[in-house]
């Protein structure tokens, strides 16, 4: 009986992806703990985020509007979508609101004042833009940003009343040489450094060797470093915190893979690069929470 339960249960899902126009990949790993499902409770939603980058001319972006506004949420999933500044007022605006949220890629340290090409948490705000990513790898690598002026970005954008994205990862590098785990109790600690309230932040654990790259963590790889991040926020802010906060994965995560990663019990979300660029394939990422409990 079980088994065709189960069965059944994977045709929904296979046609669930179908209808997205996902090619099928197998069957997912259906095996992962829900009890994320539990720990996350009512309030806490499975988080998908999409990152834009510095992408998007006038028509794609109003192509993917269209898209994504044609499509479906589930309820138990918060989307939100990163344009580029300039896009922001027009996606804001445009995309249903009913289903997403927008969010700004950065902001600056600062409030409003003479600092030339910043954009200000203020002025976000003032734009009902409520949610920034800080700290993502590439402006640490391209913009020298250190832990120490990601956490003051995180700070000042908290205490101005937006919610943060705070990005963290390793490099290949650092993971081959075992310092992996230092490297992330370095960035998350200097924020933890400066903030105290984490109700209104989502932190990204976007490994930087899988960025881009086509190579995602394995479902394994992604609980291992969430399960350690969680035990990080026990032992370092409190069990509350540790129990509450959404850690989410970004690294290639696309249309085929999101849903064996949504079955990790410590994967409470995704934040993703490329592929929420493509309308059908996000909205399919969108819906990886509500086809790993399928
Ligand atoms: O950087 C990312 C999201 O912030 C991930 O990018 P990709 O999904 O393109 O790997």
């Amino acid at each position: 009986m079980r088994v065709q339960v189960n069965a059944f249960r994977r045709t929904l899902r296979a046609r669930a992806l179908r209808s997205h126009g996902v090619p099928q990949v197998g069957t997912a790993s259906q095996q992962g703990s829900r009890r994320h499902l539990t720990r996350m409770g009512c309030d806490g939603k499975f988080f998908v985020g999409g990152n834009w980058k510095s992408n998007g001319t006038k028509s794609s972006v109003t192509k993917l509007v269209e898209e994504l506004n044609a499509g479906s949420v589930p309820s138990n999933t918060e989307v939100v979508c990163a344009p580029t500044f300039v896009h922001l007022p027009y996606v804001s605006e445009t995309l249903d609101a009913g289903k997403f949220q927008v969010s700004a890629q950065n902001c600056w340290v600062e409030g409003y004042g003479a600092y030339t090409g910043e954009i200000t948490a203020e002025a976000l705000g003032d734009m009902s833009v409520n949610w920034v990513i800080l700290g993502h790898s590439e402006r640490r690598a391209l913009n020298g940003e250190t832990n120490e002026f990601v956490a003051d970005k995180c700070k000042k954008a908290l205490d101005t009343g937006l919610s943060v994205i705070a990005c963290i990862g390793e490099t290949l590098e650092q993971r081959e040489s075992g310092k992996m785990f230092e490297v992330l109790d370095a960035q998350l600690a200097a924020i933890a450094g400066k903030i105290d309230d984490w109700s209104s932040v989502v932190v990204a654990y976007e490994p930087v060797w899988a960025i881009g790259t086509g190579v995602v963590a394995t479902p394994d790889q992604a609980q291992e470093v969430h399960a350690y991040l969680r035990k990080w926020f026990a032992d370092n802010v409190s069990p509350s915190v540790s129990k509450s906060l959404r850690v989410i994965y970004g690294g290639s995560v696309n249309a085929e893979n999101c849903s064996d990663l949504a079955t990790k019990e410590d994967v409470d979300g995704f934040l993703v690069g490329g592929a929420s660029l493509k309308g059908p394939d996000f909205l399919v990422i969108a819906n990886a929470f509500e086809m790993a409990r399928a």
